[in-house]
């Protein structure tokens, strides 16, 4: 795009600009290649204008900003906007050739629940035949499944790299794509001039009040989703939906606990192979099974089944769907098994806390013994937590065996004796340390029995790990199935 077209584009009046190509825009001067365009952005640490001769360097040919501060000029044409990240979320969507336009874009936001309600949908508009991309916190995909990532880890990232992404899944076919959309990104307009046919709403409690303020703050970031889709699907277990009904101008509501709703479920029974409930919605009753772990999922399941609905998924397909899930990679998945075998889930919790949620949840379904695998990583990366797991993990699994993960320079041993420490100082022998991960991998699913479930917890969905100076090629997932296989 000409930078004039670009300035028309954006509503700026500038006097003469050169007309030079503009390939793209970036908010970031490290990242400016030649051709594109530098957004000074005033942000809460640096403002962006004193970078700007970094960004002239680098081959920027263009400076978007709210104001050149006092006495500063501009190597480049500055256009000045009124507000820098608007301008970038518009500049982003003008230069990408407005991809969202050409998708059916369903985008999920609330406190929790969003990555699963995100590859749930993704997964109902596959089996409905749709060609559907994806952006959520694990990473993003084009249609063809493959999970790619960003060189920063963030739920949304900012509008550039959005409708970049956006527009490589039209280029590859995509006719859909399900969106995870954090308050941040809402409040920093990263995902402004996306084009919403879908908002789907969780629910929210207080949280990220540091960064909000207050919790109306974080609502009204996060309404503003609601408001900018021709369609909202909204939780009528969550108190907040009284305030976000009618701000699309069509919308439908999901309970899982008896509250008036459009989709509604019930008898919901928490069992071994996953949740199985009976769904009453304006498509059909229909019986559901999905392969997953957490009472909440059913909310979960219910927001999906909505939106993949109101894009014109069946109700077969809805429920082939649902019982064909596979799970977030890495988050409570439950590795597949053939014949008799306990039962084996990885999932990322590394903290003391998340560690305690995932045990006490897996409990509640466990008949047998519960197991639990886990190591602590090394370098400076909250050294403290280490007694605190080997406490949680003898206190709340039957059994618990202490591994290596991710120790790099910090001897492995140390790290063990610490997480032993912590079970011993509370009077535990119910643990075991074995530093090869592999090896205990093997192990723990060895001696577990059907009826037993086995935690392997910490990496997920990581693909890496690293051992002393080494980094390894690491698949948890793989790890377990190898080992029930072997077990077989
Ligand atoms: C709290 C928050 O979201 N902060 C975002 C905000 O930072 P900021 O206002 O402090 O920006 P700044 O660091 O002062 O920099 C100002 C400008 O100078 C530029 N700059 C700065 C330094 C430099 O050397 N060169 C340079 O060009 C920056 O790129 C920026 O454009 O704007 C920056 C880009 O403009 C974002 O990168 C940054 O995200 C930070 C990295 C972050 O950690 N965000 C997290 C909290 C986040 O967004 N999380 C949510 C999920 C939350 C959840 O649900 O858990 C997410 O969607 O990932
Ligand atoms: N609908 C829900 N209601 C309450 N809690 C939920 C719900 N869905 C998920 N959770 C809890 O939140 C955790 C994170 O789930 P998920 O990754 O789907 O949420 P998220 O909003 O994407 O959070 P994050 O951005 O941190 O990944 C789950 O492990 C579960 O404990």
């Amino acid at each position: 795009m000409r930078l004039p077209d670009l300035a028309a584009a954006l509503n700026v009046t500038a006097g003469d600009l050169p007309d030079v190509e503009v390939v793209g825009v970036t908010h970031n001067a490290q990242w400016v290649k030649p051709g594109l365009a530098f957004v000074a952005i005033r942000g809460a640490k640096f403002d962006g204008h004193s970078f700007i001769q970094r960004a002239a360097d680098a081959g920027a040919v263009a400076v978007l900003g709210e104001g050149l501060p006092a006495g500063q000029s501009s190597p480049l044409p500055y256009l000045t906007v009124e507000n820098a990240r608007e301008a970038l979320a518009d500049a982003a969507a003008a230069l990408a050739g407005n991809p969202s336009r050409a998708l059916k874009v369903v985008g999920i936001t609330g406190t929790d629940g969003k990555t699963t309600t995100s590859w749930l949908t993704r997964h109902l508009l596959r089996e409905a035949g749709l060609r559907t991309g994806l952006l959520s916190t694990v990473g993003y995909e084009l249609p063809d499944g493959q999970l790619r990532h960003f060189p920063a880890h963030f739920t949304t990232p900012e509008a550039p790299q959005v409708q970049e992404t956006l527009r490589d899944m039209v280029g590859a076919g995509a006719q859909a794509v399900v969106l995870e959309a954090s308050s941040h990104a809402l409040a920093l307009h990263r995902v402004r001039a996306v084009d919403w046919d879908v908002a789907v709403w969780t629910h929210l409690t207080s949280e990220h009040l540091d960064f909000h303020g207050t919790v109306e703050n974080y609502f009204a970031d996060k309404r503003k989703l609601v408001e900018r889709a021709k369609f909202a699907v909204l939780n009528a277990d969550d108190g907040w939906t009284a305030k976000l009904t009618g701000l699309a101008p069509a919308e439908t509501t999901y309970s899982m606990e008896g509250n008036p709703a459009h989709w509604q479920a019930g008898d919901i029974e928490e069992r071994a192979t996953g949740l199985h409930f009976h769904v009453v919605s304006p498509t059909g009753e229909f019986g559901a099974q999905l392969p997953m772990i957490g009472r909440f999922n059913v909310a979960n399941a219910l927001a999906s089944l909505a939106a993949a609905h109101h894009l014109g998924a069946t109700t077969a397909q809805l429920v082939a769907g649902l019982a064909s899930f596979r799970g977030v990679p890495g988050r409570m998945e439950l590795v597949h098994a053939t014949g008799a075998a306990p039962r084996v889930i990885v999932d990322f919790a590394h903290t003391p806390p998340s560690l305690e949620k995932a045990l006490s949840t897996l409990r509640a379904t466990t008949t047998g013994k519960l197991w639990v695998l886990l190591g602590s990583a090394g370098g400076p990366r909250d050294p403290h937590k280490r007694a605190p797991l080997g406490e949680v993990a003898t206190r709340l699994a039957d059994q618990a065996v202490f591994t290596e993960e991710d120790h790099r320079d910090t001897p492995l041993l140390d790290i063990l004796n610490e997480m032993q420490r912590g079970a011993r100082e509370a009077g535990r022998r119910n643990f075991t340390s074995i530093g090869n991960r592999r090896e205990a991998i093997r192990h723990v699913i060895r001696q577990a029995q059907p009826g037993d479930t086995v935690l392997l917890a910490g990496k997920g969905p990581e693909d890496t790990l690293e051992r002393d100076t080494e980094t390894i090629p690491w698949n948890e997932v793989r790890e377990a199935r190898n080992a029930l296989e072997q077990r077989s």
